[in-house]
């Protein structure tokens, strides 16, 4: 039989057993089952941390003090190095922003297969932005349960509205809006990140961005690199058999940051002290995830968390995660120099452009290789 090519139908279709591509090996089935119930029953202390780093943004009438400042440093840090990952809390994006910016995203998803077929990408030719479901890309050919839309988000310039969603006619002002505070509040991240292994604030952003393949300095030639946001909407349909399936399976992000909201449905899992932690709703914060190339410049002092999506039988989950990254190419991906320099702390992952490492961890998936970061 041939499967739907979207997700979204073969719910709607009313399956009562999903079909064989979607069901996970027994070793990953173990774990898994309806987000809601799994959430009910997690009888467990331990909470991803909530940390409030509104001391680091700029407020013209009250500024902060330095104790508060190295709270927000020492809270971050910890998170940072013992989770991975945190709900961040007055960052600063107001409430109508996150909400227009969710409100754009379920309009769009609230079509009708048919007219989001109007923006399905292409990865065999190349095209990976639009609307797409995951084909299986490693060697046991299963698929998860989620139907999606990726696309650039930020530097404005670079992102090419026209593949954008025309419907609902808000998404692309609601969205382009959600980017700039999202940029803003990455670098303000990234300021608190590098102060907590003592490095001057600016150190992360700027490695994040030098050219280490540029002539001299000053050259004409010389590009202005810019971090790159990437947006992709999460679409997790109502899955009838959530104990045999994910929306998305375990990985870690390439990315330094990713940035999370949701439509308040559970699903997302982190691993934490050797056992899965599902995300509780924290009202007004976002979940900010530390990616692979942030585990490789803090060479391992920050984790690059193992997630993944569940679903569940009741009701539609949708998230939103942008990716922050260096741009491709030009950028050497390495444990930052101040930090290996004594040799108690050798380093410990080999420098690579972020292509080289995406390249790596997509033919180790392939081959249903761990994906381990290094090699
Ligand atoms: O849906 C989520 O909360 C997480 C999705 C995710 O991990 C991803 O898209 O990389
Ligand atoms: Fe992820």
């Amino acid at each position: 039989m041939e499967l739907p090519a979207r997700v979204e139908a073969l719910s709607l279709s009313g399956v009562s057993a999903i079909p064989a591509e979607y069901v996970r090996p027994a070793d990953e089935r173990d774990e898994l089952g309806d987000a809601f119930d799994l959430l009910d029953n997690d009888q467990q202390e331990e909470r991803i941390p909530v940390v409030d780093i509104s001391p680091f943004l700029m407020t013209c009438c009250l500024p902060s003090s330095n104790k508060e400042k190295e709270e927000v440093v020492e809270a971050v840090r910890r998170a940072a190095s013992e989770w991975g990952v945190m709900h961040i809390a007055g960052h600063g994006i107001p409430d109508e922003v996150m909400d227009r910016l969710r409100a754009a995203g379920t309009g769009f998803f609230a079509l009708p297969i048919e007219a989001k077929e109007a923006y399905a990408n292409d990865p065999g030719s190349g095209q990976l932005q639009g609307y797409g479901s995951r084909l299986a890309t490693n060697a046991s050919g299963q698929r998860e349960w989620e139907d999606y839309l990726f696309h650039l988000l930020q530097p404005d310039h670079l992102a090419d509205h026209k593949l954008w969603p025309a419907h609902p006619p808000d998404y692309v002002d609601a969205t382009r809006q959600f980017g700039r505070h999202v940029r803003d509040l990455a670098s303000t991240l990234l300021s608190i990140l590098s102060l907590g292994m003592d490095l001057p604030p600016s150190k992360l952003e700027d490695e994040l961005t030098t050219n280490h393949n540029k002539k001299v300095k000053g050259d004409p030639e010389e590009e202005e690199l810019n971090m790159l946001l990437q947006m992709k909407i999460n679409y997790y349909p109502v899955c009838p058999q959530p104990e045999l399936a994910v929306g998305v399976e375990a990985h870690t992000d390439v990315s330094a940051l990713s940035f999370i909201l949701h439509n308040g449905v559970p699903g997302l899992q982190v691993r934490h002290a050797d056992r899965w932690v599902t995300a509780r709703s924290e009202s007004g914060t976002i979940i900010v995830h530390v990616g692979d190339a942030l585990e490789i410049l803090s060479n391992g002092r920050y984790t690059s968390v193992l997630h993944r999506g569940l679903v569940n039988r009741e009701a539609v989950r949708v998230s939103w995660v942008v990716f922050c990254e260096p741009p491709p190419d030009a950028v050497i991906l390495r444990p930052l120099p101040e930090l290996v320099s004594h040799p108690d702390h050798p380093p410990r992952f080999t420098p690579r452009t972020f292509k080289e490492h995406l390249d790596i961890k997509l033919f180790k998936k392939k081959k249903k290789q761990q994906v381990i970061i290094d090699c």
